[in-house]
């Protein structure tokens, strides 16, 4: 059987900076990864495309897919569902193909319980009076919402201790290069040492 895909998680508090570094990578190393477009409730922000950004869908819609068994995690966030469909993941990990989730730390929970060889990274604020910052800063939130996202992040870092890796965002590259190098870290132990453990085990992971 030829090797399976590296599944990596990126979580982090809303805000963070998770999708504009998930982009930065994409856009130095663009055949690399495979991003998996999430399934939302949330209305659409401008500036947004559906199925590109998000595949943005009713909450009937949503709860039809969860109970067909379609989402490989899904979480309820600021009073909307978030998920991750299923098949591609599925599909892009038996061509033997890394995927990118970004993700919330609930989902990303539920993930590790199925996928425990996924490589899970989280991204974290230099402090929070920043994160506040580049919330509002983006001009995506009311008031409201984005207090409401600033209550959740304290408990999202206090997660943090769950995850392989974390990486302060201060500086938008030096984030990117530290994801880089984590993934090529992980990349090279899996080769190195995965046939080791599949001689121990009698190659019972073949
Ligand atoms: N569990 C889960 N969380 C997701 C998914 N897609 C996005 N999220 C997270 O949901 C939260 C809210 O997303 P969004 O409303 O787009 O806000 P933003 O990430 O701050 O721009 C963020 O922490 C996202 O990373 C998903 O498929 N599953
Ligand atoms: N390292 C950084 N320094 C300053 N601003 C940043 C940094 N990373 C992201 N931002 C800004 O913060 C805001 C939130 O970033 P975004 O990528 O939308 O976060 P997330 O996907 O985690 O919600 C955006 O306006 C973005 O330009």
């Amino acid at each position: 059987m030829s090797k399976r895909g590296m599944l990596i998680v990126l979580s982090g508090p809303s805000g963070v900076g998770k999708g504009t570094v998930r982009k930065a990578i994409f856009e130095q190393d663009d055949n690399k990864f495979h991003y998996s477009i999430s399934m939302t409730t949330r209305s659409m922000r401008k500036g947004e495309v559906d199925g590109k950004d998000y595949y943005f869908v009713s909450k009937a819609e949503f709860e039809k897919e969860i109970r067909n068994g379609g989402m490989l995690e899904y979480a309820q966030y600021v009073d909307n569902y978030y998920g991750t469909p299923l098949k591609y993941v599925n599909e892009m990990l038996d061509q033997g193909k890394d995927v990118f989730l970004e993700i919330e730390v609930n989902g990303a929970m539920q993930v590790r319980e199925k996928c425990p060889d996924g490589l899970f990274i989280f991204l974290t604020p230099p402090d929070l009076m920043e994160l506040r910052h580049r919330i509002s800063g983006r001009g995506t939130d009311d008031l409201a919402t984005i207090d409401k996202r600033m209550a959740k992040a304290v408990d999202e870092i206090e997660m943090m201790q769950n995850y392989d890796y974390a990486v302060v965002n201060d500086e938008v590259l030096n984030a990117v290069e530290k994801v880089k190098t984590i993934i090529r870290a992980e990349r090279w132990r899996v080769k190195r040492f995965l046939p080791d453990y599949k001689k121990r085990l009698g190659d019972d992971l073949k």
